[in-house]
């Protein structure tokens, strides 16, 4: 059995017609597909840790259809079966993770591609595991996690009476743009204790913190170049502070990797990560926000099949 979920809120509806088209092909019914869709925010983790609680041992793939957002509440939702694979047909409208894991085909084409023969990759999530706070629960991530600009700018981005007013102006489509600029009215760089691999190095100021399994981040931004999802580490992307206009070249030399150029920023590599700012701060993780004062962050012990075409 397939179980098949769909976010339908994701890429303004795509994800949808995706659903539509791949439910009509035979092979859905030949391969006993069983399709569900989110109902909210949250849902998906939810449902998909039901599912799989009750039929782990028949489910061959869950196959989401949906973002970035949507994926990352699937690996959270199936944190105690790794051995069960996922297949993502990317229908939202970012799809970083897409690209990180080198997803050629789309829609109904990938569909097909995953039922007949699949490629099968290997990867290492990355996990963040909050310390001395509440809650000390981990939250697995495909993508990455940071801190700085990049947390405040998610957190803008995902609100949604700002989402509201860009749909209304039809600038959905470049929140993360309209998000940083009104972030930077009023940004500070931030203190930041940053250990790697057992090296300590105390930053006072630093315009963001990002850990990533892979080179992009919003949208394509390509933020670590140097990034290798198959890679056992992580790379590290740590920007000292900048002009306010030489964050405006950053981001636009962002796109094609070429920021890392700038003397203010910097690509490490490192396999277990710690993070303490100084007040509770935001961090994004795949895109949704969580508040933290210090995080250990290390990829997953357990690799997870991945079903890519
Ligand atoms: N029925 C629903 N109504 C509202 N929100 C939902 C629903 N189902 C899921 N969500 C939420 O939608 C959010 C966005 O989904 P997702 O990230 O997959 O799409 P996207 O934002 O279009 O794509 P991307 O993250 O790749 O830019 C997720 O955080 C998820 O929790």
């Amino acid at each position: 059995m397939y179980i098949v979920l769909t976010n339908p809120k994701a890429g303004n509806g795509k994800a949808l017609k995706v659903y539509d088209s791949i439910q009509k092909d035979p092979r859905f019914k030949r391969h006993k597909c069983r399709s569900f869709h989110t109902e909210y925010e949250g849902h998906a983790e939810l449902l998909i840790q039901s599912i799989a609680s009750i039929h782990y041992q028949v489910i061959k793939a869950v196959i989401v259809i949906g973002g970035d957002g949507t994926i990352h509440e699937v690996i959270n939702g199936l944190s105690k079966h790794h051995e069960i694979p996922i297949a993502l047909i990317p229908a939202g409208s970012g799809n970083d993770f897409s690209r990180g894991v080198g997803i050629q085909k789309q829609g109904l084409e990938l569909f097909r591609h995953i039922m007949d023969h699949p490629d099968r990759v290997s990867i290492y999530p990355g996990l963040i595991i909050e310390h001395g706070g509440e809650g000390h629960t981990g939250k697995y991530f495909f993508n990455s996690t940071g801190a700085g600009l990049d947390g405040e700018v998610v957190h803008i981005s995902n609100d949604p009476i700002f989402r509201a007013k860009l749909k209304k102006f039809r600038l959905d489509s470049l929140h993360y743009v309209v998000a940083l600029v009104k972030v930077l009215k009023r940004y500070y760089p931030i203190a930041v204790e940053i250990e790697i691999d057992g090296k300590k190095v105390k930053y006072k100021r630093i315009t963001l913190v990002t850990v990533t399994n892979h080179p992009f981040f919003g949208k394509g931004m390509k933020i670590a170049p140097n990034a290798d999802i198959y890679s056992p580490s992580f790379s590290v992307i740590i920007i000292q502070p900048l002009a306010k206009w030489k964050i405006l070249l950053l981001f636009l030399s962002v796109f094609l990797g070429k920021h890392t150029a700038l003397k203010e920023v910097h690509e490490v590599t490192g396999r277990s990560i710690t993070l303490k700012v100084k007040e509770q701060g935001v961090f994004q993780v795949d895109g949704q926000t969580l508040k933290y004062k210090e995080c250990k962050i290390e990829k997953s012990q357990h690799p997870r099949t991945i079903l890519i075409g």
